[in-house]
């Protein structure tokens, strides 16, 4: 039995974050369900793991960690020196690894409060959090769009001089946009990222990746009132 055990249900988003760097970097885990509809997260057994009554839930050994963003951390500095892959820039200067934190900060603090409360009105909150079926706040969802365009065209003009976010290279910023995009992707609003070119070319190069196939197959694309994902 691996040592590396995820606590969660693979379609939630925070979950998916963790799996996707574990894959990336090709470790062995072991993923431990939780029936999130029962409730299995509020339950003492989850919450001595993850104090916060939230999914994932993280142990490696004796080591227990929550918080999905730092998870993902210590994922890629246990092993991503052994799949040669240098996603938080800590192999080269202190410049390159500060382009990361920086675009790594971007995603945390503007790119996912713009766009997960269209996640959360079109999807979360009406087809996942149990007991919901409530119809999307129309005039949440519109502002965050403007927010989110506002964003996007940030975007767009750094992937005019870049491959991705922090260089030339992908980075830990670029595949932490992956959970909350492809849920929005499934949103009547997708058609937003086909105003920005070169925005969209970065997410269809993400999503081609071998990592983000194998999380992304456990994620539904659609959803219906009742149905148990
Ligand atoms: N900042 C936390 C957020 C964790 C979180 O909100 N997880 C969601 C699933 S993606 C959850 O457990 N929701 C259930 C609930 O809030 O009751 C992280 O990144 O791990």
């Amino acid at each position: 039995m691996s040592p590396v055990k995820v606590f969660g249900h693979p379609m939630l988003t925070n979950v998916a974050r963790v799996m996707l760097f574990l894959e990336e970097v090709g470790a062995e885990y072991e993923l431990v369900p939780i029936d999130f509809v029962a409730g299995e997260h509020k339950r003492p057994q989850h919450v001595q793991l993850n104090p916060f009554a939230k999914m994932p839930g993280f142990q490696d050994g004796d080591l227990v960690l929550f918080e999905s963003r730092a998870i993902a951390k210590y994922i890629l500095r246990k092993y991503g020196g052994t799949a040669g892959l240098d996603l938080l820039g800590e192999n080269s200067g202190i410049e390159e690894l500060a382009v990361v934190d920086m675009w790594t900060e971007v995603e945390a603090q503007q790119y996912y409060p713009a766009i997960s409360p269209v996640v959360f009105e079109c999807i979360i909150i009406p087809f996942i959090i149990p007991g919901g079926g409530a119809t999307p706040n129309q005039s949440v969802v519109d502002e965050s769009l403007e927010r989110l365009r506002g964003v996007l065209g940030i975007y767009e003009a750094r992937l005019e001089k870049s491959r991705y976010l922090a260089g030339d290279s992908i980075s830990f910023a670029d595949l932490n946009h992956i959970p909350f995009t492809f849920y929005f992707m499934t949103t009547p609003y997708a058609k937003v990222f086909d105003e920005y070119p070169k925005v969209k070319a970065w997410w269809e190069m993400l999503m081609a990746r071998p990592a983000v196939q194998r999380v992304c197959k456990h994620m539904p694309t659609e959803f219906k009132l009742g149905a148990q994902y």
